[in-house]
């Protein structure tokens, strides 16, 4: 009895994922060209924003760029300007802090008057900043900024753009850059990691909720990418962090960027820039829609393999460093001297 039933699951096994791969060949819709599109890229001044605004321009599409500091701003456009495919391309800055909802508004606001106040197509949310330390150094001010840089600085700015987009009727869409550090974490990364986790939780949300506005929500989450913020970060970031971040190759905002582009343009949700995310995204994937079943399956595996063996790694290495991190708490005044 058990022959006949194995025989019929293991040729539908067999055959629905070829199934799954052939219809998502032949049934994709078009591919997302940004060409005359209207994109609003924040944290456009520097790093992987930056890369994703002068790849936009490349592309075609009018691009908006917002950031607070002004002189970085007018830097970046000259680097813009020098991509430029035709003159009538609108390539703009607007200097707003958009961790806030009034500051969020004063910028889409302004993008869209230049745009003769229509609201951008899409929106592109790489804010953020990360300033790694343990936890036992950060206070309720603190946790609240970093909260603010990260999640505030991302979840804002979407609020603002989707009420315009849905009030315009604009079919467009909203792109949020969490981390892998969104996905799981380790020592240092204690007021960080939950703002990149509350990204993944709004993108989730709005992935569903949107589908009554036809607006397509997607969420990056990068590893390390060479930035001037990564420069920044490394200057207060404790050393058993920096160690263990040693595994992770790092990528360029360029490639991070164009991963980026490409994964939008395949329709992809979760977008992934390196093997470990990749490796992450399929482990913790829950009822997120996937990329492929197939190639999740293969990371699935990979993850349930390696993953608690790396993470047995990490806890070696921080428990290496006990000793060195007792006498930094000394250092600093934390703990007291005879203990
Ligand atoms: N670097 C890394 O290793 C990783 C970074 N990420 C995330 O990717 C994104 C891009 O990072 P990265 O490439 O390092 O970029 P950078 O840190 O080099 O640049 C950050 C950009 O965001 C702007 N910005 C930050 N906060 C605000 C704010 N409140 N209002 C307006 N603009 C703001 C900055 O300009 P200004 O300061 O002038 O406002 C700058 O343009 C971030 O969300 C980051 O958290 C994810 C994984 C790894
Ligand atoms: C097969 C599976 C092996 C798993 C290996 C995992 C190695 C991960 C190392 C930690 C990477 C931390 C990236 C930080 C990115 C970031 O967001 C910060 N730079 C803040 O900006």
């Amino acid at each position: 009895m058990q022959s006949t039933a194995l025989v019929p699951a293991l040729i539908l096994g067999a055959v629905l994922p070829i199934v799954v791969f052939l219809s998502k060949m032949f049934f994709t819709s078009k591919k997302w060209d940004p060409r005359g599109k209207h994109c609003f890229v924040t944290g456009g001044s520097s790093g992987a924003g930056l890369a994703l605004a002068v790849l936009l321009v490349k592309r075609g599409a009018h691009v908006s760029i917002v950031a607070r500091n002004e002189e970085r701003l007018q830097k970046a456009l000259a680097e813009l300007e020098k991509h430029r495919q035709t003159s009538e391309q609108i390539i703009k800055s607007y200097s707003f802090a958009v961790n806030s909802e009034a500051g969020s508004a004063a910028a889409v606001k302004a993008a869209s008057e230049a745009h003769g106040g229509r609201c951008p197509d899409a929106f592109f949310f790489c804010a953020g900043a990360s300033r790694p330390q343990f936890w036992v150094e950060q206070t309720e001010q603190l946790m609240r900024e970093d909260m603010d840089a990260t999640y505030g600085a991302q979840a804002y700015t979407a609020l603002v753009a989707s009420r315009e987009m849905v009030k315009q009727g604009v079919k467009g869409k909203l792109v949020f850059v969490s981390s892998v550090l969104g996905y799981f974490s380790i020592v240092g990364y204690s007021t960080y990691s939950p703002g990149k986790f509350a990204i993944r939780g709004l993108a989730e949300a709005l992935q569903s909720e949107f589908k009554l506005y036809d607006i397509d929500v997607h969420i990056a989450f990068p590893g390390t990418i060479f930035s001037p913020g990564y420069e920044q970060e490394n200057k207060v970031k404790p050393k058993i962090t920096l160690k263990i971040e040693e595994t992770d190759g790092g990528s360029t905002p360029e490639y991070v960027a164009e991963t980026i582009l490409k994964g939008i343009q395949k329709g992809k949700f979760h977008i992934t820039v390196d093997f470990i995310g990749n490796v992450f995204r399929a482990s913790t994937a829950g009822s997120s829609p996937r990329n492929s079943y197939i190639t999740d399956l293969f990371y699935g595996l990979v993850g349930y393999i390696a993953l608690p063996i790396w993470r047995n790694s990490v806890d070696a290495t921080v428990l290496s460093h006990r000793q060195e991190h007792h006498e930094y708490l000394r250092q600093k005044g934390i703990i007291r001297e005879e203990r």
